[in-house]
């Protein structure tokens, strides 16, 4: 059998007397996309740090296709392929798309900035691959500053891309976007990841994204793993129902 994308078990977080992070494991296979869902102080975000190395598990083991990646800070993970995008994107503004493009590319391929180095023609083709990858080919020669939210979004998948993931951790990557501009993201992003053979973990907190895009679901509550499933599974599923609609109802029936 081969391994997991991204595997992690046993895993446990505290903070103080707070169980964040309570006995979970989860396999991620090659390609595949998951959504990590749950409710508020679920311990969704844990989870998500403790994969992508910004926080350390107090237990448990993480591999990455078989390796064990334990404990890793995230710029040793990233080289090891686990990408991730962030819910407020990092970007340098007075620079043009194709330039944060190559910049991402150029730290991935370790190229050092010199005065000796034309660092616009480096990698200038990979990044409009990548931004046309994105639907932003035309875009590549305007300045970030100014940029609308959705777009920025997308240029942020496209950087996480330069660096070329095994795995992509994305962290509610639709929050702050318009509703049909989460379905052009999500859309896009499930493309990427089947062009790419890319696995995808996301946390959502809008359902339509969840249940219209993820291949599997997991469902977080109080730190544990309460159940995981296909989309359907998980949607027809009366504990996960019962979660939502406890703890706030007037989400749940709005987003289910
Ligand atoms: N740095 C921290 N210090 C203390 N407590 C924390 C810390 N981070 C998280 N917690 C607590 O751990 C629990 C899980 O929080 P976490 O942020 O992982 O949940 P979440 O599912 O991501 O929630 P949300 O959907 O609101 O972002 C909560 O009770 C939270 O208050």
């Amino acid at each position: 059998m081969t391994a997991p994308a991204l595997e992690a078990m046993d895993l446990c977080k505290a903070f103080g007397g707070v169980r964040a992070v309570d006995d979970v494991g989860v396999r991620i296979g090659a390609g595949e996309i998951v959504a990590l869902i749950g409710p508020n102080g679920a311990g969704k975000t844990t989870l998500f740090n403790m994969l992508g190395g910004q926080l350390r598990p107090d237990a448990g083991r993480i591999t990455l296709f078989g390796r064990d990646v334990t404990g890793l800070p995230p710029r040793r993970l990233w080289r090891l392929g686990v990408g991730r995008t962030f819910q407020i994107t990092a970007t340098f503004t007075s620079m043009t798309l194709r330039q944060n493009v190559q910049a991402a590319l150029i730290s991935h391929h370790r190229r050092a900035w010199s005065p000796w180095t034309r660092a616009e023609r480096l990698y200038r083709e990979e990044a409009d691959g990548l931004l046309s990858l994105v639907g932003m080919a035309d875009l590549a020669e305007r300045a970030v500053a100014g940029l609308a939210y959705g777009d920025l979004k997308r240029l942020d998948l496209a950087i996480a891309l330069a660096h070329d993931p095994r795995v992509l951790l994305m962290d509610e990557p639709t929050a702050g976007m318009a509703p049909g501009e989460r379905a052009h993201l999500m859309d896009l992003t499930v493309s990427v990841s089947r062009s790419r053979g890319v696995a995808v973990v996301f946390t959502e907190h809008d359902m339509e994204v969840v249940f219209g895009h993820a291949e599997r679901v997991l469902v977080m509550d109080r730190g544990r793993l309460v159940a995981e499933g296909p989309p359907a599974a998980i949607r027809a599923d009366a504990r996960v129902r019962a979660i939502y609609l406890g703890e706030t109802g007037a989400d749940a029936e709005a987003s289910t």
